[in-house]
């Protein structure tokens, strides 16, 4: 069986239906070696009691020992093929949910939201892997064991009919008495569980502000709604598994009372009164256990639709043919940017060229949209008009290899769970220590790596070294700089620099300079555009000025003296000629 990607939890059942058919097989004998209980007990009290043939006996216990073993071999056998289908659609489904997590989170409003996508997976897997699926696979046989008892006598056939219709009307109403209270607990443990790693991730934070109480009683608040919904649907569970195992026990006993009362009449053998009662207890024996796990049903069915809906809203990666390796050449053509679930754009029109070997600066103020460009250069936002062009072609061809020929480094750094070494070559599976030494010379960051406890072997994060804000800086400069990317993107990328590691910087711009790359760096301090040939400067999305660095910093100073020179009541052109002079 193949366990490729699928898009949609339909695709993952995708040549499940053999197994699905063995299942019903394997249930099929199971079901009809569940007989072989009665059919025993027909024998031994009707045959062997009454000839007290001690031979009869044994030969007949040898006889029932082997069909149990059979279909105790066909019951464990059903059991691992279902696991099996469960795993198997959990693996199918895994890279999708996954991707579909990762599309969820870029959209920025959902980005601290909880999401349940894993969680649903499994509990589909935890579903497929449990006994409560037989249950399904076993009611079927419920009306052939009930039509049994009916061969017996009719009396005993309509008292079982009796108490499987009351067996499944208890099972109705379980089923409907604990979807609320389910579908509540899960949605709120989903919700304080998110808040709990949130709380713990910013651990320094909460400890700093003395935030502890407030941000437990905050998480108690969900947990306990999560915990008091848990409990409704357990006691509700429980309530019903109690009625019906109580009305198996009774109906079991009623069965024997009744078939004794037709012996009595002369109108059946005593062994099909035995007979009869333990049939009925098997006929009952799956509804019985639907209602003790229906929590499970619940959950996984919940699961599976929630599943359909996130697969369906996330984007599908559209295949591209492999364009060549681009050159270092970008060009932005009218690009407008609304960011994500936002209604107004960030960044407008902006149009502007960079050839091999420019460092462009970008500053402006806040909220001007220099993250905004950041991102869409990095293909994380795509422009709502306008294209960005590496190499002459949209970088949205490039598909997933675009990443591979930008480098990044975010505002908001973060390193992964792994080596320094396994962080600077982008987590990939066999990082080449070639390519990750020469990207951490660039960043001017080697020396400081070597520094480490164990140099780029340094575990990070969990169970790892504690680095300190400029170190994580400088790693993740190298990890942008990593195989030589034709355009590396640097958002803030000094902000937490000293004096080295800032020389640092300034050499990781001259060395992408150098190769004839192209550097973009979003700047707050001057310190950043001293490499840069060109400047941008944003304001509210628009693009004020763009060209060489000094002559776009004359005139920004200029317009600036202007303005600061400029009377309450008089013009521009009152202070134009003394703004000439402060250029000059
Ligand atoms: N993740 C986001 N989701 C939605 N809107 C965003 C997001 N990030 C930024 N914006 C919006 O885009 C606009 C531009 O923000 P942006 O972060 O690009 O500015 P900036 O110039 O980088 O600011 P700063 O210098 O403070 O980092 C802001 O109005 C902001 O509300």
């Amino acid at each position: 069986m193949q366990t490729t990607a699928t898009e949609s939890p339909q695709a993952a059942l995708k040549g499940t239906k053999r197994l699905f058919i063995s299942l019903g097989l394997f249930s099929l004998f199971v079901n009809v070696l569940m007989l072989t209980g009665p059919l025993y007990m027909l024998q031994v009290y009707d045959r062997v009691l009454s000839s007290r043939s001690t031979a009869t006996l044994v030969s007949l216990t040898l006889l029932i020992a082997g069909l149990y073993i059979i279909m105790g071999v066909l019951d464990y056998a059903r059991g691992r093929i279902a696991a099996r289908v469960g795993a198997l659609i959990q693996t199918r489904l895994d890279p999708k949910v996954f991707e579909a997590g990762l599309n969820r989170a870029l959209v920025s409003g959902e980005r601290g939201r909880p999401w349940s996508g894993l969680r649903d997976l499994e509990a589909v897997q935890r579903f497929m892997a449990s006994p409560v699926l037989f249950a399904l696979f076993d009611i079927p046989w419920t009306p052939i064991f009930l039509f049994a008892i009916f061969t017996f006598h009719p009396y005993l056939g309509w008292l079982a009919v009796a108490g499987g219709i009351v067996l499944v009307g208890i099972s109705l109403a379980n089923q409907q008495m604990t979807k609320r209270s389910t579908s509540e607990a899960t949605a709120t443990a989903m919700v304080s569980d998110s808040f709990a790693e949130t709380v713990r991730q910013q651990a320094e934070v909460v400890q700093g502000l003395g935030m502890q109480g407030a941000v437990l009683t905050r998480w108690q608040k969900n947990r306990n709604r999560a915990l008091h919904a848990n409990l409704v649907s357990a006691d509700v569970v429980n309530q019903f598994s109690t009625m019906s195992k109580t009305l198996r026990f009774f109906l079991q006993s009623a069965m024997l009372g009744l078939g004794a009362w037709v012996v009595l009449r002369g109108e059946m053998s005593p062994g099909s009164m035995i007979a009869g009662s333990v049939l009925l207890g098997r006929a009952l024996a799956p509804i019985e256990q639907l209602i003790g796990g229906w929590a499970l049903v619940t959950r996984a069915r919940q699961g599976w639709t929630s599943l359909e809906t996130q697969l369906a809203k996330s984007p599908t990666a559209k295949k591209h043919l492999q364009l060549p390796v681009p050159k270092p050449r970008v060009e932005l053509v009218g690009v407008t940017v609304v960011p994500p679930e936002q209604q107004r754009p960030s960044l407008r029109a902006v149009s502007l060229k960079l050839a091999p070997g420019q460092a462009l600066g970008v500053i402006g103020p806040s909220a001007s949209g220099k993250s905004t460009l950041a991102r869409t250069l990095a293909g994380i936002w795509k422009p709502v008009q306008g294209s960005v062009r590496l190499d002459g072609a949209d970088i949205e061809h490039y598909g997933s290899d675009l990443g591979g020929y930008i480098g990044y480094l975010p505002q908001d750094i973060a390193l992964f769970d792994g080596t320094v070494a396994e962080n600077i070559a982008r987590l990939s599976v066999a990082p080449d220590p070639q390519k990750v030494v020469e990207a951490a010379k660039k960043a001017g960051a080697h020396e400081m790596i070597l520094k480490l406890p164990d140099g780029y072997d340094t575990q990070l994060l969990v169970g790892g070294a504690r680095l300190s804000g400029g170190q994580r800086q400088r790693i993740a400069l190298a990890r942008a700089m990593y195989n030589n990317p034709a355009l590396v993107v640097l958002d803030e990328p000094n902000s937490n620099l000293d004096g080295e590691g800032g020389e640092a910087l300034m050499h990781a711009i001259r060395a992408i300079k150098a190769d004839g790359r192209i550097v973009v760096i979003m700047a707050h301090r001057p310190a950043a555009i001293s490499e840069c040939d060109l400047l941008l400067v944003l304001h509210e999305g628009v693009v004020q000025a763009f060209g060489p660095r000094d002559e776009v910093l004359r005139e920004q100073v200029r317009n600036h003296a202007t303005i600061a020179l400029r009377p309450q009541d008089g013009g521009a052109q009152a202070a134009a000629p003394k703004a000439e002079a402060v250029n000059q």
